[in-house]
Formats: structure tokens, sequence, C-alpha cells
């Protein structure tokens, strides 16, 4: 099994054993630990788990979006990317006093949002209007109080690769209470980049971790990333560190998790990116391939909002 998966799973088994009953913001409930860390060794291979198909390319979109600066909604549903919708569609229900007539997850409630998501596709004001997330963390990345932070690391590890100060931030105490009320203050809230050898590596400090469902985007997003950011400064990939504040699994979701602890974990994948791109706003989904990514079937769940 690769060490790479096994971290994974032993974080589902330690919340399992170990995790404390805790009530939440949604009102789902979840069982939670404060504090923990994994490592991930990207030369062993893309971490991507096999015990249950991820959907990359949400991840790649999802991850574009963000270094775009983008906080609409509207590249991502153009994409037919839908992580992201639940919150603007519940906003849009709630302005329109529709809330009582589609009760959340019913079969009216899933018709309604097909017909939210072709609207904002086709009506770029709809999209304006009901699209927008707030200063998350396209805003918070490129323009944080008017500063780019990714331009500016990209050149910071260029130039001073033993710098201990290469850290961005999606953290703006300030924005904060914006966010919370269109989209959702950051998770993955500060990450720091680290250079030996010519290998880069990065440490995330998440927040809170929805480990069924959030947790594997978050582990290939960020593998992404090094890879791209190494790319176009001609480093090799070291590790991804990812290191958690509150970390839970929600109760609506523990039978899709003993499902996936009973799975063999299979071969990781390979990630091969256009050698081409040497700028790190140049990226395409096109440019992103998974070579060698032979899954278990996908295990549906929730999200709780
Ligand atoms: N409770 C909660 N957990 C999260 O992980 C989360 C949020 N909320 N809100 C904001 C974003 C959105 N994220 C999400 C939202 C949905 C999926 C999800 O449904 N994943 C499915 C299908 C993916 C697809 O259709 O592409 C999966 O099987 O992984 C994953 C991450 C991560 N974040
Ligand atoms: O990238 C992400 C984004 C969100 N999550 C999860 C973590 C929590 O379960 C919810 C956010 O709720 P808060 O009350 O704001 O903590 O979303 C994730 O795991 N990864």
């Amino acid at each position: 099994m690769s060490n790479s998966e096994k971290q994974y799973l032993d974080l589902l088994k330690m919340l399992l054993l170990e995790g404390k009953e805790k009530n939440d913001r949604t009102g789902v409930g979840t069982i939670s630990k404060f504090g923990y860390q994994m490592r991930f060794d990207l030369s062993e291979g893309f971490p991507l788990l096999t015990t249950k198909k991820i959907f990359v390319k949400s991840i790649i979109h999802e991850l574009l979006w963000f270094i775009s600066g983008s906080t609409n909604i509207k590249y991502l549903v153009d994409n037919d990317v839908k992580i992201w919708n639940e919150r603007p569609f519940q906003s849009y229900l709630k302005s329109n006093g529709l809330l009582d007539k589609y009760p959340k997850y019913s079969n009216s409630w899933k018709e309604k949002m097909l017909l939210f998501t072709k609207r904002i596709k086709e009506d770029n004001d709809f999209a304006k209007k009901y699209g927008e997330l707030g200063p998350i963390y396209g805003k918070q990345w490129r323009n944080f109080n008017g500063f780019d932070q990714i331009s500016w690391l990209i050149n910071e590890i260029k130039v001073n690769p033993n710098s201990r100060r290469l850290i961005v931030s999606a953290w703006n105490a300030s924005e904060i209470l914006e966010m919370s009320k269109s989209g959702l203050p950051p998770c993955h809230t500060l990450f720091q980049f680290y250079i030996q050898n010519g290998k880069l590596s990065c440490q995330l400090y998440q927040r809170s971790a929805d480990v069924f469902l959030g947790v594997p985007f978050n582990i290939a997003s960020y593998s992404f990333l090094i890879h791209m950011i190494a790319q176009v400064c001609d480093l090799e990939v070291g590790e991804f560190i990812h290191s958690f504040g509150d970390v839970h699994i929600y109760q609506n979701h523990i039978e899709q998790v003993n499902l996936q602890l009973s799975r063999t974990p299979r071969q990781l994948p390979k990630l091969k990116l256009n050698k081409e791109i040497k700028n790190i706003f140049d990226f395409k989904y096109k440019d992103f391939e998974i070579l060698g990514y032979n899954p278990y079937n996908p295990i549906k769940a929730n999200v709780a909002i």
C-alpha cells in the first residue's frame, strides 16, 4: 500500500476510534479531534485516493479558479463543476422567499438547483447577482488588501529560496465576516513553502476539515499546486505536509467511511504536466494529465451546508 493512501486511511480509523462527538454550525454533528498531521512524499506518486474515485476535474478547475483570482461560481458552472453551488443556491432561495418551497435535498430542490445552474451559465447578470461568493480564496490569493500573494510567492521562491517567510494566507481577519455571509471563511487557511536540495515542499494549515468529502480534494489540490509551482520555478517536488485544526467526520458519512475502509488501496497514479508552461497563470485544464489511475467506485455523500 502506498504510504500516502495509508496516511489518509489511518486518519479515518483514528477518528472512528478516538473522535469525540461534537455539534457544529451545520447541525449535522461530527466526530472530531483537534490537531493532526499527515505527510505525503510526492516522489512516491500523485496522492489521489484509489479507495474511492476522486473527480480530479473539479479539483483542477477549482485550483485554476483560485489562481485566476475569481470568486464567482460562473467559471466552475461553465465547466460543469458543482462543488461550490450549494451556498449560492441556498442564498438565492432565501432571498426569493423560496426556502420552504424547496426543502434541502428533496427532489424538487435538486430540480430547482439544475435550473439555477443553467441560468448561471446562460445569463451573465444573473450570475453576477447570485453567483458571487464574496472575498474568498481567489480574492485573498491575488488581492489581499491590494497585494498579489501568488505573484510575490513565485518571485520570492526564485530569488530567495532559503527564505522562511514563503507564506500565503487566505485568512484576512477583517474580511471574514463578509466571507461568512456569502461563502465560507477559508478552511485551508495558510500555507508555507520550503526548499531543500532543489525540492519544493509545502505545509498547509487547515483550520477545519471534512475528512470524507473535503480532505481528499484538499490533498490533491495542494499536490497539484506544488507540482505547478515546482515546474515554473525549475524545482523538483518534495513533500506535502497537511496539518489540521478541527478534523472531523460528519455523522452522516460514517457508513461511507466504513465502506471505504473495507477496500484495499491500489497503486498511486502519476501526474504529467505540460512541460511548456513556465508561468503559473498560463496553466489550463488541458495541461494536466493523470496517468494510471484505477480507483474503486465513487462513494456518494451529502455535503453539510
Ligand atoms: N461540509 C463541507 N465540506 C466540504 O468539504 C466543503 C464545504 N462544506 N463547503 C465548501 C467546499 C466545497 N467542497 C466540496 C463540496 C462537495 C464535494 C463533493 O460532493 N464531492 C463528491 C463529488 C464530486 C464531484 O461531483 O465532482 C465526491 O464524491 O468527492 C467535495 C468538496 C469542499 N468544501
Ligand atoms: O476545502 C475545504 C473546504 C471546506 N471544508 C469543510 C470543513 C467543514 O466541515 C466545512 C466548513 O465549515 P466551518 O464551520 O466553516 O468550519 O467545510 C473542507 O474540509 N475543505
